[in-house]
């Protein structure tokens, strides 16, 4: 494999140098392929750095990721130019995920999804992690995987790209709420249990989407909750950390390092959830804790006095 990568390099543009584009910028280019991170700051413009690009990976928060397609489609691409998105999160007016919009905008183009347990911080200090790309093209997920695996990054393919992306995207919103339960010193067993039953909220919504539910038992759905919910390195975790502590989110997200995904997420799961009447009991509850509509104590004793019901619906 890493002959192969030596001797076949590609030309990868990342789209955003934040903290995620960053490291992935860096798995590319220590496995020998020519990189190029663009940002909107930076001195090169977009269609200098796209005119020969093979894969072109978008690693822009949610809230320019229409804008940035837009901009993208109006430069000239080689067909074969593969897009990735390694972005978590759900547009607000439209509901769609990252892949969907890329695939609006590029219809003809191979749209792969990269997602998994990925601290960006854990990764720039070299630490092992796995990732997981996934495309309905098959060949375009193969040779993203071997642009960027390695000893230190290990990468799986995986056909189904919403529900890869999903995990990703709803679980930042399910840490939001562990950080929450850590912040409250609710204890082991009240973690476990929320992490669990957000799992089973994480399917509900990722089978309106048509996900498959197997896809959330592996690293992009349960693996990535786990990291999430686990780790202060999680900027969503410290959002719902900090406002177990009182603040506001207004005061948390002033001072915030980078983006947390999953205050947005959280309203348009909300929309989803109203429009298809899917019960998402600690979405909710983290909403409501959001809009300042509940204290935490409050979210929490709601979510234990819901009414009680089977584990599963047979
Ligand atoms: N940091 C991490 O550990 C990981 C982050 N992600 C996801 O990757 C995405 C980016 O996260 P981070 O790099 O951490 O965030 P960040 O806040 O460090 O960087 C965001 C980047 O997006 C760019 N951007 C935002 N709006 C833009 C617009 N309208 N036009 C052009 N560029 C725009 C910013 O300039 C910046 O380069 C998020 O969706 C996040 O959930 C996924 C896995 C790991
Ligand atoms: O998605 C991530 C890890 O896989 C990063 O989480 P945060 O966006 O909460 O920092």
């Amino acid at each position: 494999m890493t002959n192969s990568k030596i001797e076949n390099p590609k030309s990868v543009v990342i789209l955003g140098a934040g903290a995620w584009g960053t490291a992935l910028a860096n798995l590319a280019q220590i496995n020998g392929h020519q990189v190029c991170l663009w940002s909107r700051q930076g001195s090169q413009t977009l269609e200098t750095v796209l005119s020969d690009a093979e894969i072109i990976l978008s690693a822009i928060s949610m809230k320019g990721v229409s804008s940035v397609a837009a901009l993208v489609k109006s430069f000239p691409l080689s067909p074969e130019t593969i897009f990735v998105t390694a972005t978590k999160g759900l547009e607000q007016q439209t509901t769609r995920t990252p892949s969907q919009i890329w695939q609006t905008e590029f219809p003809h183009h191979p749209i792969v999804v990269l997602s998994g347990p990925n601290l960006s911080q854990e990764i720039e200090q070299e630490l092992p992690a796995a990732t997981v790309v996934a495309s309905k093209n098959t060949a375009a997920a193969q040779m993203v995987q071997l642009v960027f695996s390695s000893n230190r990054f290990r990468v799986y393919t995986n056909p189904d790209p919403v529900g890869v992306e999903l995990g990703g995207t709803i679980k930042n919103v399910i840490a939001i709420a562990a950080g929450v339960c850590d912040g409250l010193h609710l204890g082991t067993n009240a973690k476990a249990a929320l992490v669990t039953r957000g799992l089973t909220e994480m399917v509900r919504i990722g089978n309106i989407f048509g996900a498959k539910t197997e896809t959330f038992y592996g690293l992009s759905g349960l693996g990535d909750l786990l990291a999430t919910c686990n780790s202060p390195l999680s900027r969503n975790y410290q959002v719902g950390y900090q406002l177990a502590s009182g603040k506001t989110l207004t005061e948390i997200l002033a001072a915030l390092p980078g983006t947390a995904e999953g205050v947005n997420t959280c309203r348009v799961l909300m929309q989803i959830s109203q429009q298809q009447n899917i019960p998402i009991p600690i979405t909710e509850q983290v909403y409501r804790l959001l809009e300042a509509e509940v204290t935490p104590r409050e979210a929490l004793d709601e979510l234990m006095l819901r009414d009680i019901k089977p584990e599963y619906n047979l």
